[in-house]
């Protein structure tokens, strides 16, 4: 169990990124979704022991990870936002490199462990050719190899499918998938179907603090009957976002398919109700803490939100 306790980080400026963290976070996959600038990255690399926070406590498992960083390497695999990686190297090299420079030992070798490696993230083909040949999924399936390195307990993926082609993407979800059977893996993400398609659990993000920690099904089933789809021109979609609560508003086949959240039952002409995604909860909760903030002195708090999730 990962456990984060009243966690604050001030960058100078002073910019708060991290104004109160308290996560638990267990077993398997757990997805940290929010906007860009919500304090993920933040968050992230005092995790991985890359950053100190202000204030406030990070244990794994008991180990407290802010006092002894040290002690989290052996548990720790990392794969970062932006991985430097050395175009001219092969993957081989490139991962073998890396094994090294993490200071991960192998009974059978290091050469050994590094094609066992490509082999788990199914890059044993392309093991001697450039990395700069890579394909971003194939960068990313490498990136989790080092990651994987040493078996750690705990993995920490950040904004990982970010540039991946939708077959590239799908892959690398069932690859992680896979890794988090067996650890916590922690996968930071502002795309809603990343959470959709692989965390049973997740926490929203907003603004450095903690707006929803809910599941996929629970956070629909908690709007269930209250979304509706209509169409509408582009005067029409301007007064509805004056009056109403929009969710999403996106163009099909030229024309705007808006949909709205009603809990009254009163829609415009030509609305239909449907079932909701977990973008219009995702988007739901950023409205509700945007507007909460805004009414309010008071930053806006878990409960507030958690309101929606209900
Ligand atoms: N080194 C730094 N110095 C000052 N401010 C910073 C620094 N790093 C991040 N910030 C600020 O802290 C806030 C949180 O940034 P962070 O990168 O953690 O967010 P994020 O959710 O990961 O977003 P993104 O996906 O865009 O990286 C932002 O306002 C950002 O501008």
């Amino acid at each position: 169990m990962l456990s984060l306790r009243n966690l604050v980080k001030v960058y100078p400026g002073p910019v708060s990124a991290l104004r109160g963290v308290d996560l638990e976070i267990p077993r398997g996959m757990f997805g940290l979704l929010g906007p860009n600038g919500a304090g993920k990255s933040t968050l992230m690399k005092i995790l991985s022991g890359l950053l100190e926070p202000t204030s406030g406590e990070v244990t794994l498992d008991g180990l407290d990870i802010v006092r002894h960083p040290e002690a989290l390497r052996p548990h720790l695999g990392y794969l970062p936002q932006e991985f430097g990686f050395y175009p001219y190297l092969t993957g081989e090299a490139m991962l073998l490199y890396l094994l090294k420079l993490k200071g991960v030992t192998a009974p059978r070798g290091l050469k050994s462990l590094c094609a066992e490696l490509l082999e788990r993230v199914n890059l044993t083909f392309a093991a001697k050719r450039k990395v700069k040949e890579y394909s971003g999924g194939m960068r990313q399936r490498l990136g989790i190899a080092q990651a994987l390195a040493g078996n750690p307990q705990l993995i920490i993926v950040d904004e990982p499918t970010a540039g991946l082609d939708p077959e590239e993407r799908l892959r690398f979800y069932r690859l992680l998938a896979e890794v988090a059977n067996e650890r916590t893996v922690l996968l930071s993400t502002h795309i809603v179907e990343d959470v959709a398609m692989l965390c049973p659990r997740f926490a929203v993000i907003r603004q450095g603090r903690v707006v929803a920690i809910t599941s996929p099904s629970e956070a629909k089933t908690s709007i269930q009957g209250t979304i509706f789809e209509g169409t509408a021109s582009a005067t029409e979609l301007a007064e509805l976002q004056r009056t109403r609560r929009v969710t999403q508003a996106v163009l099909f086949e030229g024309r705007n398919r808006v949909r709205i959240h009603s809990t009254g039952g009163d829609v415009p002409a030509g609305f239909e109700r449907v079932t909701p995604t977990l973008e219009d909860a995702y988007l739901l909760m950023m409205k509700d803490t945007r507007e909460a903030s805004a009414t309010s002195q008071q930053p806006p708090v878990v409960e507030a939100a958690r309101e929606v999730a209900r």
